[in-house]
């Protein structure tokens, strides 16, 4: 193969990089720019208006570093002079202020000086995407940097590296570390009343984040304990803030702040601003997806306001997300119709509770069922925690997922326990929340990272509404999607799972793929399951770190299925397939048949031991529908009906027909599109013998298995 020459000159000047930071490693900083250097630097930078392609990548494991979680409190105060290259100052903390506005890159960059004046930039990596720079951190903002990172980037120049967004401290000016050249006369002579109007200005203008920054000053300045009219000061100003925190998607806050305001007066005036309060409550308790609080709440403030419009729709709209999540009733049609004009986001209720996580033997926390569940209904349908699509702005959904998750939990704490709580590679550690720290919660980046690499689907979004396995459905799609649902979260994998997935816009839904019993372990399979042991195992020890020993991967060990040989007879089928399409074969070309007839009953002498043991035989599966295709063109009914058993055995299904009745056992069976194309070839072959009720019997068992592959029935008609 030939050697791509960037690729190499990309290595090499990555070693030199790296020998570079090791040789340097431990010395003290070096002054490498000056103010007026800086000020030039990022008067031009913000310049650039064009949309920016994000370079954001995600960290190597080996860079991985813990986040501080000592309150500053307990840490020492160093001066930029005092750091040293690629040195983690543990135990001190950087008391800085931002003198440029920031840009983005593939970071915030702000120019900053310390209390001596020195100056240098601080990297603030893992911020919420949407947010500007300035947004994140204005000119003038004081900050504290706990447990520094000083590290040379990419392009050789050193940074204090922030990775943990809880690593950094806004500081009020009236923080008693914030020293006195720093702070604004002005500001600091502002009143209340001040703030609130600066905040509503703020408002009106969607600066959300400045808004909640005069609020929350507004309300640093005021006693509560002072008399009544400060008081109703105090209410507005958290009412404001919690309108504020809603449009953050601060849910948790917005509760609080909303509970903060409620004054439970009794006159007109209180009760108008009581009942926006409860609004503000009862939508951040449904963003949260606490659809009981949400409704009560909608109910709270119909009480104090019986003709409001908002809260009347509002509490319709819960009771339905009330309704899915306690039965599971969805229209999946209406969704989908939804979804694909919503930007893939389904205003819908999460339904698990016919599943449980509890743990297993050997495989760490499994999904459980706690009832019986029949084959083809739904086992749960999830609402995801997070999805991300990839365009051409941000080319890696993951990337997306990952940075938007970490920005929930920390807008979010009380959702932090659900996605830390996943599994994250040895040691299993029980679920725990993020502990707060200086007001914020800690939220390690890289363990987020990690546990989206061993929890995160992949999907494609768009494919709703195509028949699924069509050709329009793998091409008038979207680019990938990156997903993490975190009940699913929990399911095992077993190639012989007993539950299929698929995605409509942000929803996951499970449906069993056989008849689950109460108390049997739910298991999916984490990828469409290759014809081959060790091609399955491979993606599943390289993705996922383990084994699968499934009753399909030990048999093909135990029954001897010689892998060398199936490997062989699978590539032999692979070449004859790829080169000739059914449709290109003429129906007079009886030589070709033969081939592929011969391909076929060599693989069935491979897999003779499976199929006694009714087990699937995947590697056979492609050449048998390539022979039925091939008569179905030809109307040869009898071999068309020899061979679409054929593919249904191949996926270990195996029919009975008596009269015009069919029982199928499906104990082994995996359900992919190619059992739903055998069985419809089965009607068609019935239904050309007049065998009309056996016909209908074959497409409903079709329909059956297209819905648990496909979620939904959509397509169905249109395919088949
Ligand atoms: C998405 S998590 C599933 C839930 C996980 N068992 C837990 O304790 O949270 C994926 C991880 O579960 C484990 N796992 C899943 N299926 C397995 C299987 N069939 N055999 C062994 N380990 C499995 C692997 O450690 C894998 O990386």
């Amino acid at each position: 193969m030939e050697e791509d020459p960037l690729a190499y000159h990309k290595s090499v000047l990555q070693e030199e990089m790296l020998a570079r930071r090791l040789r340097q490693a431990g010395d003290l900083r070096r002054v490498s720019q000056s103010r007026e250097q800086l000020v030039k630097e990022f008067a031009i930078r913000p310049l650039s208006s064009s949309p920016v392609v994000r370079q954001v990548t995600r960290p190597r494991p080996e860079d991985f570093y813990r986040p501080c979680y000592l309150p500053l409190a307990q840490l020492k105060k160093i001066f930029l002079k005092d750091l040293k290259s690629e040195t983690h100052h543990r135990g001190s903390f950087l008391l800085l202020r931002v003198f440029c506005q920031p840009f983005r890159g593939s970071a915030v960059m702000a120019a900053v000086e310390d209390e001596t004046g020195d100056v240098d930039r601080v990297a603030l990596y893992h911020t919420k995407e949407a947010l500007r720079a300035f947004e994140v951190v204005p000119e003038g903002t004081v900050v504290t940097v706990k447990e520094p990172f000083y590290h040379m980037e990419e392009d050789g120049r050193y940074v204090v590296r922030v990775d943990h967004p809880s690593d950094m401290v806004v500081l009020d000016q009236h923080h008693e570390q914030c020293p006195e050249q720093w702070q604004n006369r002005e500001e600091i002579q502002m009143t209340p009343l001040g703030w609130k109007l600066e905040g509503n200005k703020a408002f009106v203008g969607e600066e959300y984040l400045e808004a909640y920054r005069c609020y929350t000053r507004g309300l640093a300045r005021l006693d509560p304990n002072t008399h009544e009219g400060m008081r109703d000061m105090m209410r507005a100003l958290y009412r404001n803030r919690s309108s504020t925190n809603l449009q953050l998607h601060r849910y948790d806050a917005t509760i609080l702040d909303a509970f903060l305001s409620t004054s439970n007066s009794r006159d007109d005036t209180s009760k108008a601003m009581d009942a926006e309060a409860w609004f503000c409550r009862g939508r951040a308790n449904y963003q949260l997806g606490q659809y009981a609080d949400a409704l009560k709440a909608f109910e709270r403030m119909l009480n104090l306001a019986p003709s409001d419009l908002r809260g009347q729709e509002e509490s319709k709209r819960t009771t339905k997300r009330l309704l899915e999540q306690q039965r599971g009733a969805y229209d999946f049609a209406e969704i989908i119709d939804e979804v694909t004009k919503n930007g893939f986001s389904a205003d819908r209720a999460s339904f698990i509770s016919k599943t449980e996580v509890r743990q297993t033997q050997d495989h760490g926390r499994g999904l459980f069922a706690t009832q019986d569940i029949h084959m083809g209904d739904l086992v749960l349908c999830e609402k995801a925690f997070m999805t991300a699509h990839s365009d051409s702005r941000t080319p890696n959904s993951t990337v997306q997922v990952w940075l938007n998750s970490v920005q929930k939990v920390i807008d979010n704490p009380s959702q932090s326990k659900d996605l830390l709580g996943l599994y994250a590679g040895e040691p299993r550690t029980s679920p725990i929340s993020a502990p707060t720290v200086d007001s914020s919660p800690v939220i390690d980046t890289f363990k987020v990272s990690k546990l989206l690499d061993l929890n995160g689907f992949s999907f494609t979004v768009g494919r709703e509404l195509q028949a699924y396995g069509t050709s329009a459905m793998m091409t008038k799609t979207s680019p990938k999607s990156t997903g993490l649902w975190i009940h699913v979260a929990n399911a095992n994998h077993a190639c012989l799972s007993n539950a299929v997935r698929s995605f409509i816009g942000d929803l996951i839904i499970l449906r069993a793929a056989k008849d689950i019993k109460t108390d049997k372990e739910i298991t999916i399979s984490y990828q469409n399951p290759a014809p081959l042991l060790e091609d399955r195992q491979k993606v599943l020890f390289g993705s996922w770190g383990f084994r699968c020993n499934c009753l399909l991967c030990t048999s093909e060990v135990n029954l001897g299925v010689k892998s060398q040989t199936l490997a062989e007879h699978v590539e032999t089928s692979m070449a004859f397939m790829g080169d000739r399409s059914p449709n290109d074969v003429p129906a007079t070309d009886s030589e070709l048949v033969a081939m592929a007839e011969l391909v076929a009953e060599d693989l069935e002498e491979v897999y003779s031991k499976n199929l006694v043991h009714r087990l699937p035989c995947l590697g056979m599966a492609d050449v048998w529908q390539w022979l039925s295709q091939t008569y179905c063109q030809n109307r040869n009914k009898s071999q068309l009906k020899r061979c679409a058993t054929k593919i249904l055995e191949s996926y270990g299904y195996w029919i009975t027909v008596q009269e015009s009745s069919i029982s199928m056992d499906c104990t082994h069976g995996i359900s992919m599109i190619g059992v739903v194309d055998g069985l419809m070839y089965l009607s068609l072959v019935a239904e050309g013998e007049q065998k009309i009720e056996l016909s209908q019997e074959f497409k409903a068992w079709a329909s059956k298995i297209y819905k648990i592959v496909n979620g939904s029935m959509m397509g169905f008609e249109l395919k088949y």
